[in-house]
């Protein structure tokens, strides 16, 4: 049954008139109300709720206890809760402000992304424009050069992950396929001990993730790098590839990898068998066709010193001024 607080009657929730009460320290789901449901995984729920001291919204993920005792999914919930603290206050990521717990489940209380996935937006409007691409997949690159340099891989990076905040900047979010990596000690990496090259985990605890069992994937593969189907080890390069086929997305309006079966699209993918519509455009197409490679250490970006400023310096983004995307305006969608 679906984790329902009551709804507070009128002497807890504060009014227009009574101030609001100061927070207590520890929460409970009693300080918030649960309104509807806005993501399901495997062994968990997502809730929009909005906390009764504060009226703030939160999006609060809550997962079953004895699910994950009986499907041995402990470490899997640690590891992603470690992870998303560890992240915390990282631009374009979401927050994770605190969690709690009752007899029966976990409560994780993260930042709410008003505007919802990425994914609506592209399709509602058919495909984006050149200055859309170029700022969002501009955020995400910023994204993702903070999550490399704290070593960490997302793996399941996709337009369903990418969401947008109240005033459309984007905050990634289910890192439950996320893995940390052991960069190896490289004295030509200038930045705060990021990893020189790209170097894999392949944690043997791989397997038994719920998003991916042996050969099959739950959810959409469409964005899988050719490492991760071929049990290679992944590297921040696989994030690489998915960000290449996302920024084809964006501009074509479908992603390069597209088949009714799973089998045929693993198949596309590990022969890098895609093409570009006529009309797409150039300099992106050059961006896209170094990222698209089969090698994962010979993508643009791969051997950065300082990541990422190959890309940061393709033709495609001559003029974005990545040092300051989160302070200005979101171009329109249209
Ligand atoms: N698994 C999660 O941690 C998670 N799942 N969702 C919703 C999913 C919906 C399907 N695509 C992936 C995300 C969220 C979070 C974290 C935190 C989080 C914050 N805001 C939203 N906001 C949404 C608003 C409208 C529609 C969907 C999501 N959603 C989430």
């Amino acid at each position: 049954t679906a984790v329902m607080t009551p709804t507070t009657n009128n002497s807890t929730s504060p009014s227009a008139t009574m101030p609001a009460t100061v927070p207590p320290t520890k929460r409970t789901p009693n300080d918030f109300i649960f309104g509807k449901v806005i993501g399901e995984g495997s062994f968990s729920t997502v809730y929009l709720t909005k906390d009764i001291h504060t009226q703030k919204e939160f999006a609060i993920k809550v997962c079953e206890k004895h699910y994950i005792i009986r499907e041995k999914k402990t470490e899997y919930v640690k590891r992603e809760k470690d992870i998303l603290f560890y992240l915390s206050n990282t631009p374009f990521i979401v927050r994770l402000y605190y969690t709690f717990q009752d007899a029966e489940r976990l409560y994780f209380v993260l930042s709410y992304a008003k505007n919802g996935e990425l994914l609506p937006h592209i399709n509602k409007v058919g495909s984006f424009d050149v200055e859309c691409t170029k700022f969002y997949s501009g955020e995400i690159l910023v994204a993702l050069e903070y999550l490399h340099n704290m070593n960490v891989i997302h793996r399941d990076l996709k337009p369903e992950n990418i969401l947008l905040d109240e005033n459309m900047h984007i905050m990634i979010t289910d890192f439950g396929s996320a893995k940390m990596f052991k960069p190896p000690i490289d004295r030509n990496r200038a930045r705060n001990g990021a990893g020189a090259g790209m170097n894999g985990c392949n944690d043997d605890d791989d397997d038994d993730e719920p998003r991916r069992r042996k050969n099959s994937f739950v959810g959409t593969a469409q964005y899988v790098s050719p490492e991760l189907l071929t049990d290679k080890p992944v590297t921040p390069s696989s994030d690489l590839w998915a960000f290449g086929c996302i920024i084809y997305q964006m501009i074509s309006g479908l992603p390069p990898f597209r088949s009714r079966s799973e089998y045929l699209m693993f198949q596309k993918i590990t022969k890098l068998e895609y093409e570009f519509p006529s009309g797409f455009c150039d300099k992106a197409r050059d961006l896209v066709e170094k990222l698209l490679v089969l090698d994962s250490e010979k993508r643009i970006g791969a051997k950065d010193s300082v990541r990422y400023t190959s890309i940061r310096s393709h033709p495609f983004y001559e003029d974005l001024d990545f040092d300051t995307l989160q302070q200005q305006t979101p171009p329109p969608i249209y």
